[in-house]
């Protein structure tokens, strides 16, 4: 991607993951990467095979914060399609400077609530996988209705994926995996890839994002919970 070669600035990129506001010349940056990399919510579905311009499997991440994972997947796995839903604009703009940087040309970001995204935007059975990593905890009970995984996101994710897809999630909360693993487990239609009731060993080609880093020094342990969907 020559045209995007003039942007690997990494002062940019240093910039963009501390702060939430970026100069005229950072935006200019972040402006021509996004024609690339960037994609709206259509007013329906998504027509993936429009979006990507092939017919590969679709692998959503949600909350992709600064794009390690998503950008490391997309450079190993050339096959498949990723598109990545966060909110929050500097970890877009990490992202793309990731995704120019390595010329990957398999990735597309949308900015917004991965919530709506599956509500509206999500074709049935279209998802080959669904990446949650560290997702916020919401530690507090009063907080808790906020978690992004309940009841609705399990049945939203099992209409979007394809018979046999996967959803992969991992933690450093122990009460928010046991949360996941009641929810899933309670979900019709999914599999337990380890076994019902059991967590998942961490699989050697997930990234070490820079949550779990944090988690590591804070000395917590991590929780892979892996659905299939069977049914
Ligand atoms: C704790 S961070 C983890 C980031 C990344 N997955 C990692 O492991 O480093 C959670 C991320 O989820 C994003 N997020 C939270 N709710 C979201 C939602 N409804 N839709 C999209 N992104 C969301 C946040 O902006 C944040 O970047």
């Amino acid at each position: 991607m020559s045209e995007t070669n003039a942007l690997k600035h990494r002062p940019i990129r240093s910039y963009i993951l501390r702060q939430g506001r970026m100069t005229q010349a950072q935006q200019r940056a972040f402006d021509e990467l996004w024609p690339h990399y960037g994609c709206q919510a259509p007013d329906g579905l998504f027509d993936f095979d429009k979006l990507f311009g092939n017919q590969r499997p679709v692998i959503l991440e949600i909350g992709f914060g600064n794009g390690d994972a998503l950008a490391q997947n997309a450079d190993r796995e050339p096959e498949n399609n990723f598109l990545g839903v966060e909110v929050h604009g500097p970890g877009v703009g990490s992202l793309m400077l990731k995704l120019a940087e390595q010329e990957s040309h398999n990735a597309r970001i949308l900015r917004g609530d991965a919530m709506q995204l599956l509500r509206q935007h999500i074709p049935a059975g279209s998802l080959t996988g669904v990446l949650l990593f560290f997702p916020d905890p919401w530690p507090k009970r009063r907080h808790h209705k906020r978690r992004i995984v309940q009841p609705e996101f399990a049945e939203l994710v099992h209409r979007a994926l394809r018979p046999g897809g996967y959803l992969h999630m991992a933690t450093d909360w122990q009460k928010y995996a046991e949360h996941m693993m009641s929810v899933l487990s309670s979900t019709a239609g999914f599999a337990n890839a380890a076994g019902p009731g059991n967590f998942s060993p961490r699989p050697e080609n997930r990234t070490l994002t820079r949550f779990e880093q944090r988690g590591q020094r804070l000395g917590h342990g991590v929780w892979d919970l892996i659905f299939t969907r069977c049914v």
